[in-house]
């Protein structure tokens, strides 16, 4: 008999004593210990309720009786039947569950490198602030806007800055993908309690394109915890989204509440003077030389997303390092020639609501207007859908540009389109029409 089956032998013997034999017979029997190491004992159960009473009701029982009959105190270790374990998996040995691995922050993406211009200063500012004083002024900020406006810059300078007041601060930095697989594989590996420890001690926890919790209840409840007891010990919590709380499906309303606890800021494009401000930062701090008319000219062509925009000024310098040539705005034009294009198809509320009104033989102001008769309403919602498939609007614009409506009415509008589609196919039709024409 090997150490590991007397050992269980006499702890099973032990329990039998101190139980009834229902419970015994349905909760304890059903168990079986299946390694012993130094200072682990893995236990294998049938179903999490097995591996639930265990834990809650058996476990100081089961390490005494171990602790008599080996001398040594070791921890339990419930994997619940069928279930990956590192100890029977042997490629996984080295394999460190993932939420141990902090995500390091960007030193680049701080306060110093962030050019404040109209659409950002109040997410500089609201992040500045909360970087001075964490957990403190707004708990949570919640910072939402379209692709590449530096949601997710503003976010690690706040902790970089953090960690630069106190270097040993506990921040932490995921997106909501990474918080969904460090939760998953901490259920699979036995090891949520872990987990938990972790995101709970934390001082500042960065969590970056939330909209990705959409649909994923489990990882819901288990952030609502998370965000919970952070918040109870004043904890600092900054998320990014690329849409405020309540647009996101599926997001449960206690958490949307609890995202308007603190404070919800938007980033939108940033204007002509901003986007030269920016190129002009980045040309200083990597020492390129170029002038300002050129800067201008690159500014010109991009204008709703900054990760283009560093994008095309990469390009130009490729282009004038391959050709050896100065940087000009006419070098500049040859080399954005592809962008310039795609600049120029871009896709505006204004050319859908035309596009739609033309197609339904109805007129723009008909879209923009009031009338709630069927042969306006439809085309009218069908506009808002395309504006929000082919814009990176958020509601509230949408609903603004559509002669000031509420964005519930574009989210209703939106609803209704996605619902009809499943099951009119000439309206399938009419859409693809629709998107053909305005890509066209
Ligand atoms: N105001 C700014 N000043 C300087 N650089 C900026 C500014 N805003 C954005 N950037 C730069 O633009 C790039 C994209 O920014 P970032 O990744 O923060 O965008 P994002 O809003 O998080 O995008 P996504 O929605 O794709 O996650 C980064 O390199 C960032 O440093």
């Amino acid at each position: 008999m090997t150490e590991l089956d007397s050992l269980w032998e006499a702890i099973q013997n032990s329990f039998r004593q101190d139980t009834t034999p229902v419970t015994f017979d349905t909760l304890i029997a059903p168990a079986k210990a299946i390694s012993l190491s130094q200072n682990q004992l893995e236990i294998e159960v049938p179903t999490p309720v097995h591996r639930d009473f265990w834990r809650k009701n058996l476990n100081t029982q089961l390490k005494d009786f171990a602790q008599r009959e080996l001398g040594r105190s070791i921890e339990p270790r419930y994997i619940l039947e069928g279930e990956f374990t590192y100890t029977n998996k042997k490629d996984a040995e080295n394999t460190t569950p993932s939420f141990e691995m902090d995500t390091p922050l960007n030193p680049h993406y701080n306060f110093g490198t962030f050019v404040v211009g109209e659409g950002n200063k109040m997410a500089h500012a609201a992040a500045f602030a909360v970087a001075e004083s964490p957990g403190s002024l707004y708990n949570p900020l919640f910072i939402y806007g379209g692709v590449g406006l530096g949601k997710t810059h503003l976010m690690e300078a706040i902790g970089n800055h953090m960690l630069q007041v106190n270097p040993k601060a506990r921040v932490k930095y995921v997106t909501s993908e990474d918080f969904t697989n460090d939760y998953i594989n901490a259920i699979r590996n036995n090891t949520t309690e872990q987990l938990r420890e972790e995101y709970r001690n934390l001082d500042l926890l960065l969590i970056d394109d939330i909209q990705f919790l959409a649909n994923k209840e489990g990882t819901q409840l288990e952030f609502f915890n998370t965000f919970n007891a952070l918040h109870d010990r004043k904890k600092q919590i900054v998320m990014t989204s690329d849409r405020i709380p309540n647009e996101i499906p599926e997001l449960q309303d206690r958490l949307v509440s609890r995202f308007r606890w603190g404070l919800t800021v938007e980033i939108t494009p940033p204007d002509l003077e901003t986007r030269i401000a920016i190129l002009r930062s980045k040309v200083e701090e990597d020492h390129i030389d170029i002038g300002n008319d050129t800067l201008n000219y690159i500014a010109g062509q991009i204008d709703t997303n900054i990760r283009e925009l560093e994008g095309a000024l990469t390009k130009v310098q490729a282009f004038a390092n391959l050709s050896g040539d100065r940087i000009t705005p006419s070098l500049a034009s040859q080399a954005l020639k592809g962008l310039h294009r795609a600049a120029n198809t871009e896709i505006t509320i204004a050319t859908i609501q035309k596009q739609v009104a033309d197609f339904y033989n109805i007129t723009q102001s008909d879209i923009l207007g009031k009338k709630r008769v069927k042969q306006i309403v439809m085309p009218r919602q069908i506009a808002m859908y395309l504006s929000r498939e082919l814009t990176d609007s958020s509601l509230p614009k949408i609903g603004n540009e559509f002669g000031g409506k509420d964005h519930t009415t574009v989210l209703h509008a939106i609803d209704k389109i996605e619902a009809e589609l499943k099951k009119d196919t000439d309206l399938q039709n009419e859409i693809t029409k629709l998107k053909a024409k305005l890509r066209s």
